[in-house]
């Protein structure tokens, strides 16, 4: 018997898709209900799963291609153009490996093997497309996608249980090399979440997605009406004897569907109050901590100060001080009961000027010299320049020489805003990699060596040469730890002139976003001489989302760039290329930067690459 759920008899009547050949998924599908046609996708899985962020950010890039596919070549090969068109992705991983179809019988081993004893993840990515025809005949993909992660523990397997099953073909189609609901269930100890998922396409999930595109909240859920997608009602069912008064419920539909558009404008109007007020927000955190409020609370006794005890302290207004600790109380930076102010923890963490993980110096950066530099935005988006000369006064040919290390103070406040990223960054950056098999590196561009300290903290066999210009090494004294470990050195010279220090490993972090393609490729060349075969390269940058439509903290520091431009991972992985480099492991580390190991393995051993594992050549 086949239970009639009303979101699926939505569909009745609508060319339904299922863009996968997937024998499981057709299964969960059919016995549901579903009228669809099966077409499978011609889209290659050759996404690059170093470019996600997450397991299930792969899954459902691929389940959105797969389904986009079909939806676009439907018109011209099949010409007829589908309503809907589901695509579906499913990954298995396991300590952080995505495990996918096994190649042979030797992979499903491996597999195998490796989930024995332990609990991994099944991601099931899924897009559904929805396809308008437009008046001018063109196609309009509405996309709908989400994902679904169920745990799953494997018992202890012995070899020779391990081998029956491979030998019994079953791994030999499925990802990570089993399948659930035939022979590979007696692998499983347990299932924590949806079992269909695991079978390869998260049913529940589903329906309620489609609830929510045909029935959205607050809207009737009797089959005889509908809600399209962009939430404009559309009574049917005229011929349904017990249908209720149809004028009256679509009066209350159209009232359900009003109140959701309103509550979807509120939503969109905060949004938009935290847009414009966004650089009132900014000024109020760097003039606190230009001011020191931060400090002083935390120098009282207490460490908490009423208004006009900060006041006297801060040398300012009594008034203008309120105000100010006000904004600070209504921003998080600061919290108040009764009449005293004191820090949040988020203020203790990155506002106390001597704090291991202060931004201040970085802060400072953004009002002195950021800040004036976006007044003058919209000349610069006319001009396509930088405004260094209305901001300073100045013309900057080179950003470093010119602007920041023109002046002592300037310079001063460059290297401390750079220290302070490098402290929040560093040890997520220089923890990235297992770089335990290097023994020297060079971080090129090191400014004052914080990067530097951090790797030799990571990791106790390496030693590593500090690089940069003669006027930042020579301040870099300042900057020095107290407990600083005799393994890092510093060298002065220019990285586009001088010849580089021998390392087996160069950190590149934050430098190349600073330069040209053009002016990459010189030190890239300069690099690529210096290495001997086997030798790495390590870069750390904001990286933006390969369709650019992220990090808004990458596309928002781009505005004020001289002559360097912000990239995504692949486009560095293309500059490093064209120098023998290849792209070996992707780290996202959920910090202010994110890293890229190189490897540079023309002549790896005969055992193949340790590092971006290709086998040997
Ligand atoms: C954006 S900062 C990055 C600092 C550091 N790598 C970090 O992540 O904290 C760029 C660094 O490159 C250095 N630099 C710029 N041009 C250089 C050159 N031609 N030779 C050597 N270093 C240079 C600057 O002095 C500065 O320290």
């Amino acid at each position: 018997m086949v239970l009639m759920n009303p979101v699926i008899s939505k569909l009745t009547g609508k060319l339904v898709v299922l863009a996968s050949a997937s024998p499981r998924r057709l299964e969960i599908l059919t016995n549901v209900g579903l009228r669809f046609e099966v077409v499978p996708s011609w889209f290659k899985e050759t996404l690059d799963k170093r470019l996600f962020k997450t397991p299930h950010e792969y899954a459902v890039e691929t389940a959105k291609q797969k389904a986009l596919e079909v939806a676009k070549r439907m018109p011209f090969k099949h010409l007829k153009t589908p309503d809907i068109v589901i695509g579906a992705d499913t990954v298995v991983t396991v300590d952080g490996l995505i495990l996918e179809k096994p190649v042979d019988k030797q992979d499903a081993y491996r597999m195998l093997s490796r989930l024995s004893g332990k609990e991994h993840s099944v991601f099931t990515g899924v897009a559904i497309i929805l396809c308008h025809e437009k008046e001018d005949e063109e196609i309009d993909y509405q996309v709908i996608d989400f994902y679904e992660e169920t745990k799953v523990k494997f018992a202890d397997l012995s070899d020779d249980l391990l081998w029956e099953y491979i030998n019994s073909g079953e791994p030999m189609d499925k990802a990570g090399g089993y399948g659930i609901q035939a022979l590979g269930g007696m692998l499983v100890e347990y299932v924590h979440g949806d079992f269909l998922n695991v079978v390869g396409f998260p049913l529940n999930q589903f329906c309620k997605k489609l609830g929510l595109i045909f029935s959205p909240p607050g809207s009737l859920t009797h089959n005889s009406t509908q809600t399209s997608p962009q939430g404009s009602a559309e009574p049917q069912g005229i011929n349904d004897p017990a249908a209720p008064d149809l004028t009256s419920r679509a009066t209350m539909q159209m009232q359900n569907v009003r109140e959701h558009e309103t509550e979807d404008s509120k939503e969109k109007l905060c949004k938009m109050i935290e847009l414009m007020d966004g650089f009132k927000a900014s000024k109020v955190l760097f003039t606190a901590s230009k001011l020191r409020v931060f400090d002083v609370l935390r120098s009282s006794k207490t460490g908490e100060l009423q208004a006009e005890d900060v006041a006297q302290e801060i040398k300012a207004s009594m008034k203008g001080t309120e105000r100010l600790l006000e904004a600070c109380v209504s921003l998080g930076l600061l919290q108040r009961t009764g009449k005293q102010y004191a820090n949040t923890a988020m203020s203790r963490h990155f506002l106390l000027s001597d704090g291991p993980l202060s931004l201040q110096g970085y802060i400072q950066h953004c009002n002195e010299l950021v800040w004036p530099l976006f007044t003058h935005l919209e000349t610069a988006v006319r001009e396509g320049t930088n405004q260094h000369e209305k901001a300073f006064g100045k013309t900057s040919n080179n950003l470093f020489q010119d602007a920041y290390y023109s002046r002592h103070e300037v310079k001063l406040r460059f290297m401390k805003a750079m220290h302070s990223i490098a402290r929040v960054s560093g040890r997520d950056v220089a923890t990235a990699f297992d770089l335990s098999k290097y023994k020297t590196a060079c971080d090129l561009g090191g400014c004052t060596g914080a990067m530097a300290y951090e790797f030799a903290k990571a990791h106790p066999g390496l030693s590593v040469t500090m690089f940069d210009l003669p006027k930042v090494i020579e301040m870099s004294g300042h900057f020095r730890p107290h407990d600083a470990d005799d393994r890092v050195s510093f060298v002065a010279g220019d990285f586009f002139k001088d010849e580089l220090p021998k390392a087996d490993v160069y950190i590149l972090a934050r430098i190349l976003h600073d330069w040209s393609d053009e002016k990459v490729h010189i030190l890239l060349s300069k690099i690529a001489k210096a290495c001997s075969p086997g030798c790495a390269v390590l870069v750390s940058e904001i990286f933006l989302d390969e369709d650019r439509k992220g990090p808004s903290r990458g596309l928002l520091q781009a505005l004020s760039m001289t002559e360097g431009r912000q990239r995504s991972a692949s486009e560095y992985s293309l500059l490093l290329k064209s120098h023998g480099f290849t792209a070996a492991q992707v780290k996202h580390t959920h910090n202010l930067l994110d890293a890229i190991l190189f490897c540079d393995c023309g002549a790896a051993t005969s055992f193949g690459c340790e590092t971006c594992y290709r086998s040997p050549q």
